[in-house]
């Protein structure tokens, strides 16, 4: 049994809560609060440059070219067409790109980006394939999801966002995130597997954390800042 099948399987209620929350549900109907969605996008491109470190560390990490080069691939993708929906979206909202950059991360986003890093500096590559897994594969099935409902894609503001995560391009890069970790986590004791589902499930809960610190713009308790 591949790997990812066998944590489907035993993780199938977590991993659905995702696919049923607020955020996404009412992204899917088109009545999502527009603020609420201008929050994610600049919590998500932050997530994203963290996503992508961790990408060029599995790159650093990859036993051979083979691994190597998917690791690179995703790195391009996500640089260039993943987060350029999310410029595309910020320059709609108003957003610049150094306000972007230079916005800070909310303390869920900041838990979930230095966990997947942890894993990534500490682990093995399969602990590191491990970390981005849920990441990728939950955005591609809720993306495909959405897809299917009336008008989703046609949606003035959502339709892009719906378009990206169901198109073949990201259902491609999805693959390669699956395929990777089938193919390191094959022949690895019932411990190291055992490792690779906690990570697993960590991941898969702070996606619904992400959804719902968007949901409800969760920052810190006091907006205070460094000071000079
Ligand atoms: C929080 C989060 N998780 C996953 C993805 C899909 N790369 C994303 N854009 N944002």
């Amino acid at each position: 049994m591949k790997f990812t099948d066998r944590i489907f399987e035993k993780y199938q209620s977590t991993w659905r809560k995702n696919h049923e929350h607020p955020f996404v549900k009412e992204l899917g109907a088109g009545t999502l609060d527009s603020n609420k969605f201008r929050f994610y996008m600049i919590q998500d491109y932050l997530y994203l440059i963290d996503y992508s470190k961790l990408f060029a560390l599995g790159a650093v990490k990859a036993p051979n070219l083979e691994v190597m080069t998917v690791f690179a691939n995703l790195l391009y993708y996500t640089m260039n067409h993943e987060m350029a929906l999310h410029r595309k979206y910020a320059s709609r909202f108003g957003i610049t790109e150094k306000e972007l950059e230079e916005a800070k991360p909310s303390p869920v986003s900041l838990a979930y980006t230095h966990y997947m890093l942890a894993v990534a500096q500490n682990g093995s590559i399969a602990e590191l394939a491990a970390a981005h897994f849920a990441c990728a594969w939950s955005y591609w099935e809720i993306g495909c999801e959405l897809a299917k409902i009336p008008g989703a894609k046609e949606h003035e503001l959502y339709g892009d966002w719906v378009k990206m995560y169901s198109s073949e391009e990201f259902g491609q890069s999805a693959q390669w995130n699956l395929d990777l970790l089938n193919q390191l986590a094959e022949g690895k004791q019932e411990s190291e597997l055992l490792r690779l589902e906690e990570i697993f499930l960590n991941t898969t809960r702070f996606e619904y954390m992400f959804w719902d610190m968007a949901y409800h713009q969760q920052m810190w308790p006091t907006d205070e800042k460094v000071q000079l």
